[in-house]
């Protein structure tokens, strides 16, 4: 039995965030077919915070869309903590509801307030009006946006819309957070900012988040573990553990061992680009 396989199974520990087995992505028919992604095993224990780092094009959203559901695998089986993401080709409800995502753009609704925003998935699930306020107004807070929960996002700057953007997603509680290049659009400093702040959430939270970056930086910085993708079709093909102590501040940057990994990482993702 393959690890991932007995991660399924084992009767007596809690089953993993995250478990694929095989899970395999081909794009289109024909000559213009593109395998995006080879066969993967991946298992994400409950709590990590696991980055998949790897070039343009690597299959690094493509594994992410389908760890969040929203794109079918080719092949192989896709379990979010123990269910099955699939059966029969109909995405499993259960199973969604663990998954929040963020993307590169915050995508705010712009005819909607900040709290508006955050509560609309409740709003969607039927949830009532002083429940769903009370909710926005705690992850607000949560996100470092408290007060602003009657501003629009036009109001607000881009690292505010993104944090809100974050609270969205956090809104029904989902035990996994999934989040494609979320500080991609944002300033540098801005960008120090909201991986300092992804930390403490993640810290005060307990979520698993898996997060996609091309930045070598942020993916030491966050991870507990980095997945580095190859190219063509996409695979893994090396991961590394981060044993940096947490809480860690940006002074991180400059101990041996960060500068160790992310050196073996650079050095890895130009070999095989
Ligand atoms: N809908 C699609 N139809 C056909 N090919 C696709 C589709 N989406 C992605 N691809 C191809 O699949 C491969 C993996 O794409 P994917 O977007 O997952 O990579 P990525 O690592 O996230 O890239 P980037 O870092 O640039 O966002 C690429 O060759 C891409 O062109």
């Amino acid at each position: 039995m393959s690890s991932v396989a007995r991660e399924i199974t084992r009767p007596d520990a809690a089953p993993a965030a995250i478990a694929m087995a095989g899970i395999e992505k081909w794009y289109g028919t024909g000559l213009s077919q593109v395998h995006a992604l080879a066969r993967t095993d991946l298992s994400v224990p409950q709590g990590e915070l696991l980055v998949l780092l790897g070039a343009s094009g690597c299959g690094k959203t493509t594994l992410l869309r389908m760890i969040g559901g929203l794109i079918e695998p080719t092949g192989g089986e896709m379990r979010i903590e123990g269910r099955p993401l699939w059966r029969d080709g109909r995405r499993q409800d259960e199973a969604v509801a663990e998954l929040g995502m963020v993307f590169q753009e915050a995508n705010l609704f712009p005819w909607l307030t900040i709290e508006g925003n955050i509560a609309l998935p409740l709003e969607l699930k039927g949830v009532g009006r002083s429940e769903r306020l009370a909710r926005a107004r705690e992850l607000t807070r949560l996100v470092g946006i408290g007060g602003f929960e009657a501003r629009w996002p036009k109001e607000l700057s881009g690292g505010m819309r993104q944090r809100a953007a974050i609270a969205r997603a956090l809104s029904y509680d989902p035990d996994i957070l999934l989040m494609d290049e979320p500080f991609g659009a944002l300033d540098a400093m801005t960008r120090d900012a909201m991986n300092l702040e992804l930390q403490r959430i993640w810290m005060e939270t307990g979520k698993t988040i898996v997060l996609v970056t091309h930045s070598i930086t942020e993916a030491v910085f966050l991870a507990d573990r980095i997945v580095l993708l190859s190219p063509r079709p996409g695979r893994i093909d090396t991961i590394v553990d981060v044993p940096i102590p947490r809480p860690r501040t940006l002074d991180a940057q400059s101990l041996p061992v960060f500068q160790d990994v992310a050196r073996r990482l650079r050095h890895r993702l130009n070999e095989i680009s």
